[in-house]
């Protein structure tokens, strides 16, 4: 018995064997001798398994790697440069220059190596793109693991498709449908709000485009989701600070592959979020508190109620948020919630994209319209226009206003607030019509910047702001007929538009304008955004003119940005008070 506590399995067994001799059993001899060899087969058995078990995962990941290799190999792309491969390239250079090089040199679909397991592709031809979009319907897990340390778990945003279906289309329905007609009301009340805190900034000289960008779709999302009551909300300006700060940090946690548990820092990140979520919760209450009392009134005095402690900052009318109508509930967004599903992670998680996305377009939209004066002009005569024929100020009439709209698509267009778009099948393998085999959970990318300047897609001029691309001339035969001319890639008709009339032409109809994303996980709000951000701008440029602030320097060329974050300018702007 004594040989046998030499390892550190025996040294186990004979810890059992010697429990059962010393126990109060009155075993015979044979039975106990049988038991003890019961007992050493049992372990025995045990560890042959675990053996077996650790050698075929093992084995299995290394059939999986010299796949991924093998099918690697077919794929196109510039030599790795190092065992970690164009990891360390990238921290140097950014990865849409990276790309741009390697497209150049190597085609339209070409791989880079982020380390010896990790493989990026990334595609730019237009037809491909499409393919690829509709067929890779997962996300990466790094992106779904951001959403689940910072807001836990949700139907939203999650890696794997079948987990965001559903919700993806209930939201789609609700936002595509009656939604989008309220999208114009909401924004007016905001946009009070906004100009109201930017006053109070603007009293010290100039407002930061960045920070005001940031404000402006914090206040327009928060209106449209929660209502009045997040205009009227105390706590709105500590629940914005919170929300960029867990926003600036949530890739950074999430790109440990052993989520970090031992890092003081972490911890500090997840009490971030922990406040985050209860004044979300706190806002949630508030705004089921108001609806019940806003529904239990008689229907005369809705408004009175409604308003109570916003009408100091608001208008008159009441809103009660777009989740918070009829059948679409804030409750109902986050679904029939499930043992596993944080109560308001589905609510964070669509601030948390809503207001970085719509704070780059907002940013982005601000410095084209300074530094494109003549632009923003007519933008103003086009409002003018369209409020004479309209009358009403509640609801600006941005059907009327083709131009407002084309530069929003256009500043979308030249600087997308994501530069590119990932996306991943975790479990099959994606075999495109051209051919090509991409093994399953390699990256996928679009270069989205690249695709949305490029010249065989959008002309000679790609490289210019140009918001007329996306307008049809329409011109008055006999008085009565319009006839439409597309003047898209028509560089000599672009100079004279004082005098004509214009049509938007439906930008999707490119099947390289991307900063939606396109096919199976594109944007649910891309209809939605374009009408609350145009109403936005409707709003702010009929009272204001924007410009640049005189000691401010800009950099018209738009920049290549690799992070959303890159994507706000610090340039200096001033809102000037119109005299009309
Ligand atoms: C300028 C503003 C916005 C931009 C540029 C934008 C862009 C995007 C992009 C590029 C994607 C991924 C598309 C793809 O992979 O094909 C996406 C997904 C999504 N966006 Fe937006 N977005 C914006 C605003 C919003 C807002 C305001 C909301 C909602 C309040 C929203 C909700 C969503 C949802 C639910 C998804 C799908 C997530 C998934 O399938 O996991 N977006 N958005």
């Amino acid at each position: 018995m004594k040989s046998c506590t030499t390892t550190v399995s025996n040294s186990f067994l004979s810890f059992v064997l010697q429990t059962w001799n010393s126990g109060s059993c009155d075993f015979a001899p044979e039975s106990s001798r049988f038991l003890r060899y019961y007992a050493v087969w049992e372990i025995n058995a045990f560890l042959w398994i675990s053996l077996i078990t650790i050698t075929f995962l093992l084995a299995n990941k290394l059939c999986k790697l010299f796949k991924l290799w093998s099918q690697a190999c077919k794929i196109p792309g510039p030599p790795s440069p190092s065992f970690y491969g164009h990891f360390n390239t990238i921290s140097k250079q950014s990865l849409t220059e990276l790309l741009s090089d390697s497209h150049e040199e190597y085609g339209s679909v070409v791989k880079l190596w982020l380390g010896p397991t990790q493989l990026l592709v990334s595609i730019k031809d237009p037809e491909l793109i499409k393919e690829m979009l509709l067929k890779a319907k997962d996300k990466l897990p790094l992106t779904g693991k951001a959403f689940r340390l910072a807001f836990g778990r949700s139907t939203l945003f999650a890696s794997s498709f079948d987990k965001v279906e559903k919700r993806r289309e209930s939201l789609a329905s609700e936002l595509n449908g009656r939604l989008v007609e309220r999208a114009s009301v909401i924004p007016t009340k905001a946009i009070d709000c906004i100009m109201a805190k930017l006053h109070q900034i603007m009293g010290k000289g100039s407002v930061d485009c960045k920070m005001a960008s940031q404000h402006m779709a914090f206040t327009l999302l928060g209106a449209t989701i929660f209502g009045d009551t997040f205009l009227a909300w105390s706590k709105a300006t500590v629940y914005e600070e919170l929300l960029m700060m867990v926003a600036k940090d949530a890739c950074f946690w999430a790109s440990y592959s052993v989520t970090p548990f031992w890092e003081l820092g972490f911890w500090r990140y997840q009490r971030l979020c922990a406040k985050l979520k209860c004044l979300t919760q706190d806002l949630m209450q508030q705004c089921c508190k108001n609806y019940k009392l806003y529904h239990d009134m008689d229907p005369v005095s809705h408004d009175e109620t409604a308003n109570a402690g916003v009408e100091a900052t608001v208008g008159s009318k009441s809103c009660s948020g777009i989740f918070l109508q009829d059948n679409f509930s804030l409750q109902e967004l986050n679904g029939h919630l499930n043992a596993r599903e944080e109560p308001c992670g589905n609510v964070m998680g669509l601030m948390f994209h809503g207001c970085l996305t719509t704070g780059g377009l907002i940013s982005n939209m601000l410095m084209r319209l300074v530094t494109h004066p003549e632009i923003q002009r007519k933008i103003y005569s086009e409002i003018i226009m369209a409020q004479k024929g309209s009358g009403e100020r509640d609801k600006p009439n941005i059907e009327k206003m083709p131009l407002l709209l084309a530069t929003i698509y256009e500043s979308a267009r030249v600087m997308p607030p994501g530069p590119l778009l990932q996306r991943c099948s975790l479990k099959h393998d994606l075999k495109l019509k051209s051919g090509v085999i991409i093994p399953a959970g390699a990256i996928l990318v679009v270069p989205v910047q690249l695709v949305q300047m490029d010249d065989s897609s959008w002309g000679n001029d790609a490289g210019k702001f140009n918001p007329y691309r996306f307008l049809s001339k329409t011109e008055e035969i006999s008085g009565s007929m319009n006839m439409d001319t597309s003047i898209a890639g028509r560089a000599g008709e672009r100079q004279d538009q004082s005098h004509s009339s214009f049509v938007l032409n439906d930008p999707n109809e490119n099947p390289t304008f991307l900063p939606f994303g396109s096919g199976t996980r594109a944007c649910v709000c891309q209809k939605f955004v374009i009408q609350g951000v145009a109403t936005l701008f409707a709003s702010m440029l009929e009272q204001y003119e924007v410009r640049l602030h005189p000691r401010s320097k800009t950099n018209s060329k738009p920049l290549t940005n690799d992070s959303i974050f890159k994507n706000f300018s610090s340039s200096k702007i001033v809102f000037i008070r119109r005299s009309n």
